[in-house]
């Protein structure tokens, strides 16, 4: 499932946040990916123990947390704390598949079910810079507002296109989902969704209460922790 959730940072936060990257201590982003990304990737991100790093990370974690849609969608289990990545002068990354399995602080391991970004820049400041997603239904392009993110299976192919104007800064951190499969990580957030529909209305008490425990008991039935 590939879904754009807008207003994950209001605009004062992405402009808070775009002051302290616009000043960030930047390295090449080569040194976090691994022998087949590194051939492809060109751009540059904060580094992995940078405080900055861990500062803005944690206000969109909160933010994150905060997200209903966010939540329904993804349903996390363990989460990497967000790095923060900027192309420009014609700074890309090629096509590639993200690593299945990462290391968390504490000799943790995630499995990344969800990979996400969060867009910092607006569309307006730069050309180029396009998330381009390629799943069973063809490519899609994706550039978002900023503060807006997209989530998308880590499984797909997906390329970041030149950046040939101006710069684009975001957010990407990956989710092990409590559903590993994106087929069944659809079906829940649809189920969800049309509760919370059937909630807003005069939808009938007893058939919610139904459908609420289907969800949950679903949910039981698939989840892994
Ligand atoms: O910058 C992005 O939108 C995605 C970055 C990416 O694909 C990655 O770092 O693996
Ligand atoms: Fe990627």
């Amino acid at each position: 499932m590939l879904l754009h959730i807008p207003d994950i940072l209001d605009k004062a936060q992405v402009r808070a946040m775009r002051d302290s990257l616009d000043q960030g201590a930047w390295t090449d982003g080569r040194e976090t990916v691994g022998h087949q990304g590194a051939k492809v990737k060109r751009n540059l991100q904060l580094p992995d123990a940078s405080p900055l790093r861990a500062e803005l990370g944690r206000i969109v974690l909160d933010a994150l947390a905060r997200n209903p849609t966010y939540h329904a969608a993804t349903l996390p289990l363990r989460t990497l704390t967000p790095r923060f990545n900027r192309y420009e002068g014609g700074g890309q990354y090629g096509f590639h598949i993200d690593g299945a399995v990462m290391s968390l602080p504490g000799g943790e391991q995630l499995r990344s079910d969800v990979s996400c970004t969060l867009f910092l820049a607006e569309p307006e400041e730069y050309d180029g810079g396009e998330l381009i997603i390629s799943d069973t239904y063809g490519e899609h392009e994706v550039k978002l507002p900023a503060g807006d993110i997209i989530v998308y299976p880590s499984s797909s192919l997906h390329r970041v296109a030149p950046v040939t104007r101006g710069a684009r800064v975001a957010a990407f951190f990956w989710v092990q989902s409590l559903i590993r499969d994106d087929g069944k990580r659809r079906l829940l957030f649809d189920l969800d969704a049309s509760i919370q529909a059937l909630a807003q209305g005069n939808a009938d008490a007893q058939a919610l209460l139904q459908l609420t425990g289907v969800y949950h008991n679903l949910l039981r039935q698939w989840a892994e922790t």
